[in-house]
């Protein structure tokens, strides 16, 4: 709830300003150009530590007249000065020679056009009214941003911990946002600032020298070295000097500093009067310098990165809305009239797919069901099914529209019993895994009118599989064949397919349990890393099927597949002999590469066991591997023997550990091994060893158990942490 009153704030406050901010920021990478395009001229050539009674003395030996000279933000100094014969009026000059360098340039038309739409849309005082408050709403935007940055990173001193992939744009937003806060609050407190300023906000403090000039001296005469007030000053220091108008002691020069003005009598070199900036003054000239990026290039590009930024974050964050609203539901049939219901609570929206699947399965089997939010739950005076689909948000809490069912749902009581299915949507990676739907479940168990259908079932990292496999058990539970597309969940079309030939096919058939090899390599060039995955489409229109890459000690690319007897692709690949093509598409699944100096224990069962033998064959270096194997007997191991053998024999695997579950009345599982070797998994995971897991949800389930013992027993982080620190990888199906 709290939650969303941030992101709701965050929002509104984007939506009321985003077009300000728009043009803000386009505007502002165009400006933030300028001060580069000026410090490339390198006037001053480098010299901001000569001392200033050089610069004055060359100047008065070079010109009839010195006014004043300033020195701009990139230590270029501006003279104003009159000659008889030479150079006379306003330019820039070598501080060492005096002489003329450059005209001082009038600002490009590009920059002159930004400018003015940067401070005021071209609408005078109301548009830089509205700059100003966009500004400030930015610095709003920001924190409120920050606020929910610290929210999901669970804590500020979580603050910079690896960000949680969810999806491209909230990945980006929030990495970039806690890249470049401190620049963009930078640009909005010094842009409010100068806005203040502009509207004579902020009081205007003109510094005025009480000088008692009967108490002027003209002796003793000093040479201008030799004038204390000046002796250590060097160019860097300046900012600007007024020459005296006349030869009179009286006539001081005024000589404004860093932090200070002074008055310097330019016959005995004494200070007359000095009078430090006040805090505005200050202010007002760092709120320029950092707004403007003026005299640093470095700066600069860190304003630009900025504005893009902000553009990506008003792109993103649309984007990220709109895939939150984009699941509005439409019923077929009324509420009363259903016998099946599916709740679904949602933050994101990811989840609501899947129930919209589900739903839409339903209708075509003609079945009466009604979806709606969790929080709409309601008399539903036909219910006989209840299907609920949760996600868990923060520290175990519900998502935005599930905050109120369970207090709903203890006050409506129903007039028929009906049953009911959890599921939930979470991440291992959080530590408070699927806790919400463990809450929502037993808030159904103790509801006299509800009986559980099937036991809660937990879905980690939105596995389609994991769904399909639930949505299985469930039509089974009904005595429906029920079939969900994958496609439809897939958001972001694939690439178009490309022509893979069969090298090898070792054939189900001569298999001891119907898991066969194939060997595929692609007819034109395809990059592929073990651990991406193969998008196989066995006829056309067909649903796309995903297989693990591995590949073979020839380099070819691998796959390991267990036929079912009406498995549509799995028959298909069978089917393939040895030349014959198939359509596929790779599929990047960075999540589960493992990178070239990272030592490894691998755990699999089956089929899982493909990506590990690619690893196996691309470990050329002979880094650290060990591979745990869950299998049903030796027969079962013997189609990855030969790989497995030559592996070790030359140093590409360290160890294999094989678990057989079906050779005598001792079932031995990967986790009974893990729960074994407990000594050798604290170890890695406290050395940094990477934990890779492929293979079935229900070994998945189990293994994650075993090591979640041994973090508790060893005083270990939990699992969740090094899941999200991508020391533990899983990709199971
Ligand atoms: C900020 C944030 C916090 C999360 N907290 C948890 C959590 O505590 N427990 C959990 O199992 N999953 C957690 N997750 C994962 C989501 O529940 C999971 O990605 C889910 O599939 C999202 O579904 P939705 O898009 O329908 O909201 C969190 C995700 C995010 C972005």
């Amino acid at each position: 709830m709290i939650l969303s009153l941030w992101r709701y704030s965050h929002l509104v406050l984007a939506v009321s300003s985003f077009l300000f901010i728009l043009v803000a920021s386009l505007t502002g990478i165009i400006l933030a150009f300028e001060p580069i395009n000026h410090a490339v001229l390198d006037y001053s050539e480098g010299q901001k530590n000569i001392p200033v009674t050089q610069l004055i003395e060359v100047l008065k030996s070079n010109y009839d007249e010195v006014l004043s000279v300033a020195i701009d933000e990139s230590g270029f100094v501006k003279a104003s000065v009159l000659s008889m014969e030479g150079d006379s009026g306003d330019f820039y000059i070598n501080p060492l020679t005096g002489k003329k360098v450059a005209e001082i340039e009038k600002q490009a038309a590009i920059f002159q056009f930004a400018t003015s739409l940067h401070r005021s849309l071209f609408l005078k005082s109301t548009g830089r009214f509205f700059v100003g408050l966009a500004s400030f709403l930015l610095f709003l935007i920001s924190i409120t941003g920050l606020v929910l940055i610290i929210k999901r990173q669970q804590g500020i001193r979580a603050l910079f911990n690896r960000v949680i992939k969810d999806n491209f744009y909230s990945y980006y937003h929030i990495y970039l946002g806690r890249l470049l806060l401190v620049p963009i609050l930078i640009i909005t407190v010094t842009g409010v600032y100068l806005s203040l300023q502009r509207f004579e906000i902020l009081p205007k403090v003109i510094l005025s020298h009480d000088v008692d000039y009967t108490s002027i001296k003209d002796s003793p005469q000093r040479s201008l070295v030799e004038f204390p007030a000046l002796r250590n000053v060097k160019l860097a220091d300046l900012r600007y000097i007024e020459f005296p108008f006349s030869p009179d002691a009286e006539d001081p020069y005024k000589i404004s500093l860093k932090n200070k003005e002074i008055l310097v009598n330019q016959v005995t070199g004494e200070v007359i009067s000095e009078l430090s900036y006040p805090f505005v003054n200050m202010m007002s000239h760092y709120s320029t310098v950092l707004h403007t990026g003026r005299g640093s290039v470095i700066w600069s590009l860190v304003l630009a990165a900025a504005c893009v930024s902000i553009v990506f974050f008003i792109y993103s964050g649309f984007k990220m809305t709109f895939m939150r609203r984009q699941g509005k539901i439409k019923n077929k049939y009324k509420a009363s009239e259903c016998e099946i219901v599916v709740l679904v609570g949602s933050e994101t929206g990811s989840t609501l797919s899947f129930g919209s699947l589900f739903y839409k399965e339903l209708l075509k089997k003609d079945k009466k069901v009604f979806l709606t939010q969790m929080d709409k739950y309601q008399k539903f005076s036909k219910m006989e099914q209840l299907v609920i689909f949760t996600s868990t948000y923060g520290a175990g809490e519900p998502p935005a529209n599930a905050s109120k069912f369970i207090s709903q749902l203890q006050k409506t009581s129903l007039d028929q019993n009906f049953k009911y299915s959890v599921v939930g949507f979470g991440s291992l990676a959080y530590p408070s895994y699927c806790k919400f739907a463990f809450d929502v479940d037993e808030a159904l168990s103790s509801c006299t009118s509800a009986q559980e259908l099937l036991k809660l079932y937990t879905i980690n990292n939105k596995s389609w599989e994991a769904f399909d496999q639930w949505v299985d058990q469930w039509g089974e539970r009904l005595g429906l064949a029920l079939d969900v597309p994958r496609d439809n969940l897939v958001t972001k079309p694939r690439k178009k397919p490309k022509k893979f030939k069969v090298m090898t096919n070792t054939k189900a058939e001569d298999s001891p349990d119907g898991t066969f090899l194939v060997a595929l390599e692609p007819e034109k060039a395809v990059q592929f890393k073990p651990g991406d995955l193969l998008a196989i489409y066995p006829e056309k229109d067909s649903h796309e099927r995903l297989y693990s890459i591995g590949k073979n000690l020839e380099g070819q690319l691998l796959l390991s597949i267990k036929k079912h007897e009406f498995g549509l692709c799995s028959n298909y690949l069978n089917n393939l002999n040895v030349g014959e093509s198939l359509s596929a598409v790779r599929v990047r699944n960075p999540e589960f590469h493992l990178k070239k100096s990272q030592k490894a224990i691998m755990i699999a069962t089956g089929t899982g066991i493909a990506p590990f033998l690619g690893m196996m064959a691309d470990n050329h270096s002979k880094k650290d591997l060990v591979l745990y194997w869950g299998g049903k007997n030796e027969r079962s191991y013997s189609l990855y023997k030969s790989q497995i053998e030559t592996a070790l024999d030359s140093g590409y695997l360290s160890t294999f550990i094989p678990a057989y579950s079906r050779i005598s009345d001792d079932k031995i599982y990967v986790q009974d091994l893990i729960a074994k070797d407990h000594y050798i998994f604290s170890n890695a995971l406290k050395q940094g060893t990477v934990l890779m897991i492929c293979g079935s949800i229900i070994m998945q389930k189990e293994v994650v158990a075993a090591l979640q013992v041994i973090c508790e027993n060893y005083n270990l982080n939990s699992l969740s942490f090094y899941q999200k620190r991508g020391q533990v990888k899983m990709d199971c199906y």
